[in-house]
């Protein structure tokens, strides 16, 4: 295993002159050894484009990338050491499972006895150990990509194991047991393991920290709970959750008052030291889970008016309008929802409420260091 480090840019155009022609804007990011880790983020956000300048399938065109302090930049993945699953099977037809899961192991010199052992363990944790006898050629999709995890897996000596949305041509039931399985799998064999997905639910019940990618740039690398409370970028605030994070335009028009939906209310005591100098325009940003919906005046909540209710099935989702924003509100499934037409007010202040300033979230006075 090993501890990635990377320091670079990449446009597939040379001489990149701005933002927009760079696939990966300039970038510095740790993977730790025996982590597991997720690149997130919609089509075209440049995932595919990091996992291939750490395998070394691609080079950067400036910067490095070093395993345990060594550059390796100049390296090809086999000198490189990574084991890779594609989006679609990669195995031999013609074989067997068992000779599909050996063939990386035979390829690197190993004892007939420690080959058998290790595909043994590998297939019992994807529960191919029925098949190991059999073809693989008149195998289901399903059951050729898990030979595909399996030889990704079956290395005990690899620098990482990469994962480009290995789950697409996955049956959506056998998906959520193989997330699960590739988690259970990572605590037992300590490999480390990253794994490409635009799927935040994928991305979230498999990784220990997701990278969160926005065009070409890496915005957030965190664990699931913080890339829920806290996110530092809007992008992941809207990206991650379902719906994601409200964002409201705001301001302070005189010290202590929020000025937002046309409305003012008391600034919160621990806002951050930019809104307490009042200094311009910023977006307050608060998830639909957080948001409390009270059917009459409240002193410090936002008066609105419910354009619609939607039954989710384990939550009502409602929309409210207040001051020309819409806000989503997400009440519990038990909970009498207001009808659509009438007023409520929303309070939308709270200890998980963030603010940000230029899309990057301002610290708040309770979490900035004392000086
Ligand atoms: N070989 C290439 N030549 C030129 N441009 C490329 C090449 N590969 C990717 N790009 C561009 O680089 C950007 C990032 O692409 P990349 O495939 O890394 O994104 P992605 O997040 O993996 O997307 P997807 O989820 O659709 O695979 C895109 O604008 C894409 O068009």
């Amino acid at each position: 295993m090993a501890c990635i480090d990377l320091d670079l840019a990449h446009a597939y155009r040379p001489k990149p002159q701005s933002e927009a022609d760079y696939a990966l804007l300039p970038l510095k990011m740790r993977f730790e050894d025996g982590g597991a880790y997720a690149l997130l983020g919609p089509s075209g956000c440049g995932k595919t484009t990091l996992l291939n300048l750490i395998s070394g399938l691609l080079q950067p065109s400036q910067g490095s990338v070093s395993f345990d302090g060594r550059d390796v930049t100049a390296q090809s993945p086999q000198q490189r050491n990574i084991a890779q699953v594609f989006q679609f099977p990669v195995i031999y037809d013609t074989m067997s499972v068992a000779e599909n899961l050996a063939f990386p192991l035979k390829n690197r010199g190993l004892t007939r006895a420690r080959i058998q052992a290790r595909v043994g363990q590998i297939a019992e944790m994807l529960e191919l150990s029925a098949q190991l006898d059999q073809r693989t050629a008149g195998l289901t999709a399903d059951a050729k990509q898990k030979i595909s995890l399996g030889r990704g897996l079956v290395r005990e000596d690899v620098s990482a194991v990469l994962f480009d949305e290995p789950l697409t041509v996955i049956d959506p039931h056998l998906k959520w047991q193989l997330r699960r399985k590739l988690k259970q799998i990572h605590h037992e064999l300590k490999l480390t393991l990253i794994y490409v997905t635009h799927d935040q639910v994928e991305a979230l019940t498999f990784a220990d920290q997701t990278v969160v990618m926005s065009r070409g740039r890496a915005v957030q690398m965190g664990t699931a709970h913080a890339l829920f409370e806290q996110p530092q970028h809007v992008f992941v605030g809207h990206f991650i959750g379902s719906p994601g994070m409200n964002f409201l335009p705001a301001r302070c028009p005189q010290p202590g008052v929020l000025a937002l939906a046309d409305q003012e209310l008391p600034l919160p005591p621990h806002a951050p030291q930019q809104l307490l100098q009042a200094a311009g325009d910023f977006t307050l940003g608060v998830r639909p889970e957080y948001v409390r919906v009270s059917p009459s005046a409240q002193p410090e909540a936002l008066r609105a008016q419910v354009l619609q209710v939607q039954d989710i099935g384990t939550y009502w989702l409602l929309s409210a309008r207040a001051g020309g924003q819409t806000l989503k509100v997400r009440l519990p499934a038990q909970s009498q929802p207001p009808a659509p037409g009438s007023a409520v007010w929303l309070q939308v202040l709270g200890p998980h409420t963030c603010f940000y300033g230029r899309d990057e979230r301002l610290i708040s006075t309770a979490e900035a260091p004392s000086t």
